[in-house]
């Protein structure tokens, strides 16, 4: 089995060591020099992993032809730039290969969900199927081989089972799973409700806090992902709650940093000025957001997020609005 690895962030570099220690053939394609040069001469990855040893086998290359060999090509990259790097490698497909999605989030122009945008640019005669590898991962726990699970989703049950065989290990268990919507919404709008856990940290708020952000913004991923085709029980598993609960409360989450420091500042301004970091989850609120109102969907706490993000919305004021929203019974899945 020949890997390629599209992308030497944090993500790439940790799925790519994932593979050398399975003795799988792995290179990395990246479009950062400093990354690649880091990887090949020193076997790391400061500017992700700092003080971190990679496996010796992971390979790189400075060239997308890489690709031209490859059984499985995994997609490592920012959403933004899922499809112009689909459209870069296409050139070089002249057989079936899986594509192994990676990323969370959608398309930035049409909201597609990764695998459609996959298929949208790769013909079928050159594509076996796409897998979406996901779930509760950070990489910095993964690189350093922290006992994680993860789910490999796909139309296409046996090329779910390739991938899982190919990535499971005594560190990394993969489950499969075949709702692909249900999946792939449960990844992308757990990043939005952990940029609103952030924000709420940085605002001073405790553990109680977290607990109810976790528990209704499930009942959002329910009331969406349900609305848009997934399968409820999707969201009971590591594409849904799962990833919840590890981006929500874990201090490796950009998304949740980035909430952090606009709780902090009770204001988003100085997140807009200066960030540089893969933040999918403020694209994702405002997707969310649209096609909740489109489809007249409640969504309180993605409603507030957005309006913290894209209106200077003060979050203090969105806490206290969410807070003081009609009293209710509760329903897991319906209002808030
Ligand atoms: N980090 C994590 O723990 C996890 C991340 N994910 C998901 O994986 C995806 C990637 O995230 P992550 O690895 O963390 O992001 P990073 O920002 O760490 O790395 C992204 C990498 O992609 C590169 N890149 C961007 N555009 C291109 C392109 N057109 N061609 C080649 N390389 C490109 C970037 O290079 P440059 O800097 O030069 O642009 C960078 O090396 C996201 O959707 C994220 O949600 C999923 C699970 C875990
Ligand atoms: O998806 C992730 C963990 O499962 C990574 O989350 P962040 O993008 O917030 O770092």
């Amino acid at each position: 089995m020949k890997t390629v690895v599209i992308g030497s962030g944090s993500w790439g570099s940790g799925l790519a060591q994932v593979l050398a220690d399975n003795h799988v053939d792995v290179t990395i394609y990246g479009n950062c020099t400093e990354e690649l040069q880091d990887i090949a001469e020193n076997h790391r990855n400061e500017k992700f992993f700092p003080n971190v040893d990679l496996n010796p086998a992971i390979k790189v290359s400075t060239t997308i032809d890489v690709v031209k060999d490859a059984d499985m090509i995994v997609l490592s990259v920012p959403t933004i730039a899922i499809e112009s790097v689909c459209r870069d490698l296409l050139p070089y497909l002249d057989h079936k290969v899986i594509i192994v999605n990676t990323s969370k989030g959608f398309h930035p122009v049409t909201n597609e969900r990764m695998s459609n945008v996959i298929r949208s640019v790769i013909p079928e005669q050159y594509l076996s199927s796409v897998v979406s590898l996901i779930g509760p991962s950070h990489a910095e726990e993964v690189v350093i081989r922290m006992l994680t699970t993860i789910c490999a989703v796909s139309l296409n049950e046996a090329d779910a089972i390739t991938v899982q065989n190919t990535f499971s290990n005594a560190y990394l268990r993969v489950y499969r799973g075949k709702d692909e919507i249900g999946s792939e919404i449960g990844v992308a709008l757990k990043n939005a409700i952990a940029v609103a856990s952030g924000v709420l940290s940085g605002i001073g708020y405790g553990d109680n806090t977290k607990a109810a952000l976790i528990t209704r913004g499930l009942a959002e991923m329910i009331r969406f992902g349900t609305a848009m085709g997934g399968k409820l029980e999707t969201f009971m598993g590591l594409t849904g709650i799962g990833d919840l609960i590890v981006t929500c409360t874990s201090v490796h989450s950009r998304n949740f940093q980035a909430g952090y420091e606009i709780g902090r500042s009770n204001d988003a301004k100085a997140f807009w000025e200066n960030n540089t970091k893969t933040v999918e989850g403020v694209r994702t609120a405002q997707v969310i957001h649209d096609l909740a109102k489109e489809k007249g969907i409640e969504m309180p706490i993605i409603e507030e997020v957005y309006q913290v993000l894209y209106h200077g919305k003060e979050p203090r004021q969105s806490a206290y609005d969410l807070m003081h929203r009609e009293l209710k019974e509760e329903h897991p899945y319906h209002s808030m």
